[in-house]
């Protein structure tokens, strides 16, 4: 068997419908959760399977609309996951048509994603008759040459099958990025670890240890309704586990109490989490260190 796996980068004015479609690509489960998440930091916002492919559905957050320095920062990133990605998809809305915001990101696509794969996908069609469709793909395969248009509603699934197929046979040829089991919670235990990495950063400031990172390793459903949610905190020398621990557990459980708080409210149930801190030595700058004594590393000597 041939798998295929890769990024697409869904973009798109608010409103356009990009929530609306990744429920239709992805599943419920992970869409509803997700929608929050334009606000926030996750960078994925689903995975969808599709025979032997993989898409996994990147986040534009903040594209258009940069108001503070720390927008900016996200314009840029968001930007750079656009670019990044296998495939572009444009969403319009078809009643709407082109309108100042799409202009925008066109003049950006043309800036920056010349030699992408870039469709468009002109939603909401059911709003409007066929001629003004004609219209508006015309208008916009004038303005920038997209590989395909799809015309679809994403509310009414027209035409996303189509879309979705397309999508699946663009990607490259790999191995599947993430686990198949893991895929309906991905975004959920990024965004947790997200909002671990957030307490921790407010706590400890500019004392919180460079290449520290926050993983969700375990996630489990109780029978109850809560989820018990377990992470680990990595740190890259033993020294800087006892500053997130900080003096008798008194930092990490500070940021345990208020990370867990803020997953109850945005989960609207109970979470138990609990956190460990482990030290996972950077082994390519050891490697490097190594080496710089004389000594090969990586040959085991
Ligand atoms: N008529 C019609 N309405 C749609 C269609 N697709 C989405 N909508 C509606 O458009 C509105 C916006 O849809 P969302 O999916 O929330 O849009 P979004 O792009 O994710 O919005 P942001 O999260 O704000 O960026 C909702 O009220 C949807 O019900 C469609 O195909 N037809």
């Amino acid at each position: 068997m041939t798998t295929r796996a890769g990024f697409v980068a869904l973009i798109g004015e608010p409103n356009a419908g990009k929530s609306t479609l990744l429920n239709r690509m992805v599943g419920a489960k992970v869409s509803i959760v997700t929608h929050k998440v334009q606000t926030t930091r996750a960078r994925i916002r689903g995975v969808a399977m599709a025979g032997d492919s993989q898409i996994v559905f990147v986040d534009t957050p903040g594209l258009f609309r940069p108001r503070r320095r720390l927008d900016r920062a996200m314009v840029a990133a968001a930007w750079g996951g656009a670019a990044d990605a296998d495939v572009i998809v444009l969403l319009i809305e078809a009643h709407r048509g082109k309108t100042d915001g799409v202009e925008t990101i066109l003049s950006t696509l043309t800036e920056k994603a010349t030699g992408r794969r870039v469709v468009l996908a002109i939603n909401k069609i059911d709003r409007v008759e066929a001629p003004v469709l004609l219209k508006l793909t015309e208008e916009m395969n004038a303005a920038f040459p997209f590989e395909r248009t799809f015309m679809i509603s994403a509310e009414r699934g027209y035409g996303v099958e189509d879309l979705r197929d397309w999508l699946a046979a663009a990607m490259p040829e790999s191995p599947w990025l993430y686990p198949e089991d893991q895929i309906a919670d991905l975004p959920m235990r990024m965004i947790a670890a997200e909002m671990t990495r957030e307490k921790l950063t407010l706590r400890l400031h500019e004392e919180l240890p460079y290449q520290l990172t926050v993983e969700t390793e375990h996630w489990e459903e109780r029978k109850d309704g809560s989820a018990r949610i377990d992470q680990v905190v990595y740190v890259a020398r033993d020294g800087h586990k006892g500053i997130v621990l900080g003096k008798g557990g008194e930092t990490i459980k500070a940021v345990s109490k208020a990370a867990r708080e803020e997953l109850e409210e945005f989960m609207g149930r109970r979470v138990h989490l609990f956190l460990q801190v482990k030290v996972r030595p950077n082994w390519l700058e050891e490697a490097e260190r190594y080496t710089e004594m004389g000594l090969d590393f990586r040959d085991g000597n």
